[in-house]
């Protein structure tokens, strides 16, 4: 057993926004205090290895060092770093994820951030890669690094869950049994961020079926806040933009006020009633009804599976763009007229949905994290029988996970082969 400790000077080859160019900054490492080498767990005699401590920080993270008070210039204005739980960190998405919550765009140049990477048995070895590479990365706002594989180390005070790990559906695999298998998972980890996360800790989904999974979730953490659960429908939200962009020969950034209703999956709603192209009515610029209504619109729901074809894979590049996307929308001002999509409880919503569901609506937030729901969106029959039907795909899969939420009457599953996830198709 060899122990690892790092005392080395190591110069941040990335400026800060807001360095002049040529001030790189200096990081100065100091030799690690004796008690924490001790900590340091290393693994094998042959090869010189990074430490990871007892509490799981890795590599160049154990170190201890000064850099605020050796450039109080960088660092005064920089917030409390915000503590940010991955699962599923050694997947696809997460390899693209990782390194734009590290860089500062995601949660700004003036948020530090510690990752806290939960990974399993079977990726440990992978998970120390993703270390590696964060390291080279050499961001200065990356505070602090933590791999584990217990949920209760790993979400210890999160300000964010991302959870993105799950089981992908195998050939011949029933959608019940990945309900099933999924949802256990949902239910494992929501009790430890119950027991372990801060207490405004906010979570989204990732994993699929998430609008499920949330739920839940959300039934597993009864003292979390019941608004602070998320399910992704921003790439839902994007692929949509694009396709309005395309079929108007306009720019992408032209289409505001885009939802996608519902559940994450070929239920989904986009929303081309209210949608506006260029501060116009989409349906005003796209005089074609016919198209927004049989081609847009299973187009945008099928695009995972679309791409799935294409690339061999589910959609990983830009599910973390849109991650990123619907983070920065809770902590940038919705501007005026526009809105985001996700998929939150609906308990109190003003559209007369079930009120138990994590169902996609269109929000708008002040930039403080939090968000409220849009109360106004026109509702004309063709939308209200589609968010109908969406509604109903998630209360059976609700009834399909009854055992796994406390206290929930237990119903027959009665998901059929048609409820499919948008990679399904
Ligand atoms: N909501 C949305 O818009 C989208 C959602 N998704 C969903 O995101 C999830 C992650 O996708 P992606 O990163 O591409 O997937 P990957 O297969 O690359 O990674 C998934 C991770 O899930 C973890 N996992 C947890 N439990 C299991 C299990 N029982 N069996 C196998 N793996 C497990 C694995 O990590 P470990 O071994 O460390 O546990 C694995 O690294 C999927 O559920 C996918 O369907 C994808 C695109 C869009
Ligand atoms: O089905 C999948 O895993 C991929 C997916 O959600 C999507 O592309 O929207």
């Amino acid at each position: 057993m060899v122990q690892l400790t790092f005392s080395a000077s190591v110069s941040s080859a990335r400026p800060l926004l807001g360095e002049r160019k040529g001030s790189r900054a200096r990081r100065a490492f100091v030799a690690a205090p004796v008690a924490q080498a001790r900590d340091v767990q290393a693994k094998s005699a042959a090869t010189v290895e990074a430490p990871i401590k007892a509490d799981g920080t890795y590599g160049v993270f154990t170190s201890s060092y000064d850099f605020e008070n050796e450039h109080p210039d960088l660092t005064r204005s920089w917030k409390k770093t915000m503590k940010v739980a991955v699962t599923g960190a050694a997947g696809q998405i997460s390899n693209h994820l990782l390194f734009m919550l590290a860089s500062g765009e995601v949660f700004g140049r003036d948020q530090p951030v510690s990752l806290q990477l939960l990974g399993s048995e079977r990726s440990r070895e992978a998970l120390e890669g993703v270390a590696m590479e964060l390291e080279d990365s050499l961001y200065p706002l990356l505070r602090e690094v933590k791999l584990g594989i217990d949920p209760l180390k790993v979400f210890e005070d999160a300000d964010w869950a991302l959870l993105i790990g799950a089981k992908p559906r195998g050939p011949g695999m029933e959608r019940k049994d990945l309900l099933d298998i999924n949802g256990q998972i949902f239910q494992e980890q929501a009790r430890a961020l119950n027991e372990v996360a801060s207490r405004d800790c906010k979570m989204l989904v990732v994993g699929n079926p998430c609008n499920t999974n949330a739920l839940i979730g959300l039934h597993n953490a009864p003292d979390l806040p019941r608004r602070n659960w998320h399910a992704l429908t921003r790439l839902d939200e994007n692929r949509a933009k694009c396709q309005l962009a395309l079929k108007a020969g306009k720019f992408y950034t032209s289409v505001t006020n885009m939802c996608v209703w519902g559940n994450h999956s070929t239920t989904q709603v986009p929303d081309f009633i209210n949608a506006k192209i260029g501060g116009k009515r989409a349906g005003n610029v796209i005089r074609d009804s016919k198209w927004l209504k049989e081609e847009f619109t299973p187009k945008v729901a099928n695009r995972g599976g679309a791409l799935i074809k294409k690339w061999g894979r589910s959609s990983a590049a830009s599910t973390a763009v849109s991650i990123a996307d619907h983070l920065r929308s809770l902590y940038v001002p919705t501007a005026p007229g526009d809105c985001f999509s996700t998929a939150i409880y609906t308990e109190g919503n003003p559209y007369g949905l079930d009120e138990d569901l994590i169902f996609s609506m269109p929000c708008r937030s002040n930039g403080d994290g939090n968000y409220e729901v849009i109360q106004d969106f026109a509702i004309d029959d063709w939308l209200r029988e589609k968010l109908a039907e969406t509604e109903q795909e998630l209360q059976k899969e609700r009834d399909c996970v009854g055992h796994l939420i406390p206290g929930a009457q237990r119903a027959v599953c009665a998901i059929t082969e048609d409820t499919m996830l948008p990679g399904e198709n």
